[in-house]
C-alpha cells in the first residue's frame, strides 16, 4: 500500500475571490464553509472544513495539492523515504498548520516543480456539508478526486511518484502532439495515470503545458443527476463548458469539463470505477473515451 491515501484538498491562488466562490457554489454545488482568511473562500464536499481552498493573490495559480496520510507514523515514515531519495522536503510551522486545520504537515516539489503537501490529523466540521441542489460528492476512502499535474520529463516524475511516493500506475496513455499544439518530437508523449488507493487515479502526469499549475481537478459526484445538473448550472452561470459529456476508457468516469475562474478545469464526473490492486492490469493505450468527450477549444484533442 501506498504511504499516501488519497488527495485531500487543493490550495488555489486567484485574482477573483469572489468569482470562485460563485463558481464554487452556484455551479460546482459545493458547500461555502469558514476559515482563518476572511478574504478566502473555502469550498467543501463532505465533513472537512474545506477541499479547495481560494486565496486572494496576484496570480492565478495552483499553489499546492494537499495528500492525505493515515497516521502521524506514515507520515514520519516518509519522511525517512523523502530523506533517503534525496528529496528535500519541509516541515510546517504552527501557522501553516493551523491555517489547514491539519495536525502534521510536511511539503515538498515534485521533480517538476509540482508543489506537494502531505497531511495527517484533518479536523472535521460539525455542520454537515449539505448542498442547496442535492449534489453528492464521492470522497471518503477515495478522496477528493484526480488531479492531473504537468510534468515533461516523464522518467523522473514516473521515478518519484511510484517508486519514492509508492503511488501505484494504473494505465498509460500515448497523447498525439498535433492534438495538443505540441510539436511533433522524437519521444513518445506519455500520460501516466497514478492511484494510491481504489479511486483509478488520484494523480495522472502529463506533458501539457499548464500557465496556471494545473490541467484539471475531477470532482466525483453520486449520480447521473448531479452531473446533469451541474451542466444546466453551467448554462444559467454562463460557465464555459470545454468538453462534451463523454465516458473514459480507462476509469469509466461519465463526465464533462468546465473552465475555472483560475483557467484550469474541473472535470464533473459521476460512476467511475474504483480498482484492486491484486486484480489489476495496467494498460497502455490512445483511446481517451468509450463516447463523447469533445473538446471546444484549441490545445485539446
Ligand atoms: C483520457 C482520460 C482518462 C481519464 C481522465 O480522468 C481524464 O481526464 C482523461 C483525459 C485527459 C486529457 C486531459 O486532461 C487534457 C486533454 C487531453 C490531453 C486530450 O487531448 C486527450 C486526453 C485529455
Ligand atoms: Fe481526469
Amino acid at each position: 500500500m501506498s504511504l499516501v491515501r488519497s488527495l485531500g484538498y487543493l490550495r488555489v491562488e486567484a485574482t477573483d475571490v469572489p468569482a470562485w466562490r460563485q463558481f464554487g457554489v452556484k455551479v460546482l454545488g459545493m458547500v461555502e464553509g469558514r476559515g482563518p482568511d476572511p478574504d478566502a473562500a473555502y469550498l467543501r464536499m463532505d465533513d472537512l472544513p474545506a477541499r479547495i481552498v481560494v486565496l486572494p493573490g496576484d496570480r492565478d495559480r495552483l499553489v499546492a495539492t494537499g495528500w492525505e496520510l493515515a497516521s502521524f507514523a506514515t507520515l514520519r515514515r516518509l519522511c525517512g523515504v523523502l530523506e533517503a531519495a534525496g528529496a528535500g522536503f519541509k516541515q510546517a510551522g504552527a501557522d501553516e498548520l493551523a491555517d489547514r486545520r491539519v495536525a502534521e504537515m510536511i511539503s515538498v516539489d515534485d521533480p517538476a516543480g509540482n508543489h506537494l503537501e502531505f497531511f495527517c490529523g484533518a479536523a472535521l466540521d460539525t455542520r454537515p456539508a449539505i448542498s442547496p441542489y442535492g449534489t453528492r460528492f464521492v470522497t471518503g476512502e477515495q478522496g477528493m478526486g484526480h488531479v492531473v499535474l504537468p510534468a515533461f520529463d516523464d522518467e523522473a516524475a514516473l521515478h518519484f511518484w511510484t517508486e519514492v511516493l509508492g503511488f501505484r500506475l494504473r494505465d498509460s496513455m500515448l497523447l498525439d502532439p498535433s492534438t495538443m499544439g505540441l510539436p511533433a518530437g522524437d519521444k513518445p508523449l506519455w500520460m501516466r495515470f497514478l492511484g494510491c488507493g481504489p479511486r483509478h487515479h488520484s494523480v495522472a502526469l502529463a506533458p501539457i503545458p499548464a500557465p496556471a499549475g494545473l490541467i484539471h481537478l475531477m470532482t466525483e459526484t453520486a449520480s447521473i443527476d448531479d452531473v446533469g445538473r451541474a451542466i444546466d448550472r453551467c448554462a444559467r452561470h454562463k460557465a464555459p463548458m470545454i468538453s462534451t459529456l463523454g465516458r473514459h476508457a480507462n476509469d469509466n468516469m461519465i463526465s464533462f469539463y468546465v473552465r475555472t475562474p483560475s483557467g484550469f478545469d474541473i472535470e464533473y464526473g459521476t460512476a467511475g470505477r474504483t480498482v484492486d490492486d491484486e486484480s489489476w492490469v495496467a494498460r497502455q493505450t490512445t483511446a481517451h473515451s468509450v463516447w463523447g468527450h469533445r473538446f471546444a477549444l484549441p490545445g485539446h484533442g
